[in-house]
């Protein structure tokens, strides 16, 4: 963990930062979750997998969903999808009821999902086909969001003749489409190597940045966190409860430089904190197993 003597404390936010706070909360909910519920049954019994889930997100906010492993971070975005039922409580978009899998929630996972029979424009185009559209109003969107993903170039590609990020802008651009109110990600770069994480991230800001889209996004990764959030909401393990929800000091727009920054390098402080307690933090020892003789002691 990074040196606290001189960091800010996380909740301490400029006067800019507080107005930006103040007016987002203005805004309407776009998902509202009230008393979320989920119990799975298993040979040793139930397990419950969250336990009284409570948030909001306001419209055209960005937050994370962070946590240990198994906190119950996909169980929770399944249940927003529509994929699971939850077990008590209720979802609510744009003030009505969640009842299953629906238009008004975009999805994007890790593993691409793309359709490889498929060019990169007929996969955007499939959602608006499906709703009804006309093949020429889903092609002019299509290249309208292809455009807004940044390849314009690549439109009749097919999916195997692009890279990891690339296929997940289509798979961006695709979940857009259909015109969601809110994009549920999960996990979505955790598949791609640190250098095109980056870029993704910087493509996503700048995607949100354009559109009415209100975006709840789940990672392991605490510096993707802080510098993609407005909020990030930390889950604790067994059962799945929400810990804290942190509002990041960090001001917007964001760049990468400011990974430097105290109050950035604080508020994933205080993640790493809440997700690991210093209480739980030790260092497992394997058996010792010598199986060299060479003498020098590489630690
Ligand atoms: N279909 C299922 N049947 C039984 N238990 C389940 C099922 N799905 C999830 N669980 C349990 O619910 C809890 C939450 O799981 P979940 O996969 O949502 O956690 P997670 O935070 O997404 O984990 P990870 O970060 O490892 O992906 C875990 O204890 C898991 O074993």
């Amino acid at each position: 963990m990074i040196a606290t003597l001189d960091l800010p404390d996380y909740r301490t936010q400029t006067p800019a930062v507080a107005e930006r706070f103040a007016k987002l909360k203005q805004r309407p909910p776009v998902l509202s979750v009230r008393g979320l519920e989920k119990r799975f049954p298993s040979p040793q019994g139930e397990v419950t997998a969250l336990k009284n889930i409570n948030f909001d997100v306001h419209r055209r906010e960005f937050m994370c969903v962070v946590g240990q492993s198994g906190c119950g971070k996909s169980t929770l975005i399944r249940m927003l999808a529509g994929l699971e039922t939850p077990s008590g409580g209720e979802l609510l978009v744009d003030g009505k009821p969640v009842r299953g899998p629906g238009r008004d929630r975009g999805m994007v996972f890790q593993g691409y999902t793309l359709f490889p029979w498929l060019t990169v424009k007929a996969n955007v185009m499939f959602g608006p086909l499906m709703a009804g559209k006309a093949k020429y109003t889903a092609e002019s969107e299509a290249r309208q969001w292809i455009e807004l993903v940044g390849l314009s170039k690549f439109e009749d590609a097919y999916p195997h003749q692009l890279s990891g990020g690339m296929k997940q802008r289509v798979a961006i651009a695709r979940a857009l489409a259909n015109e969601p109110r809110i994009l549920l990600m999960d996990e979505p770069f955790g598949a791609l190597d640190a250098q095109t994480r980056a870029q993704m991230q910087s493509y996503l800001l700048q995607i949100w940045k354009n559109i009415d889209i209100t975006i709840l996004f789940i990672t392991h990764d605490l510096d993707e966190a802080v510098y993609l959030s407005d909020r990030v909401l930390v889950l604790e393990a067994r059962p799945g409860r929400v810990k804290e929800i942190i509002e990041v000091p960090v001001p917007r727009p964001r760049d990468f430089s400011q990974i430097a920054l105290p109050e950035f390098m604080a508020t994933k402080n205080r993640l790493q904190e809440l997700i690991h307690p210093e209480s739980e933090r030790k260092e497992d020892k394997l058996p010792m197993l010598r199986l060299t003789t060479v003498g020098d002691d590489v630690e």
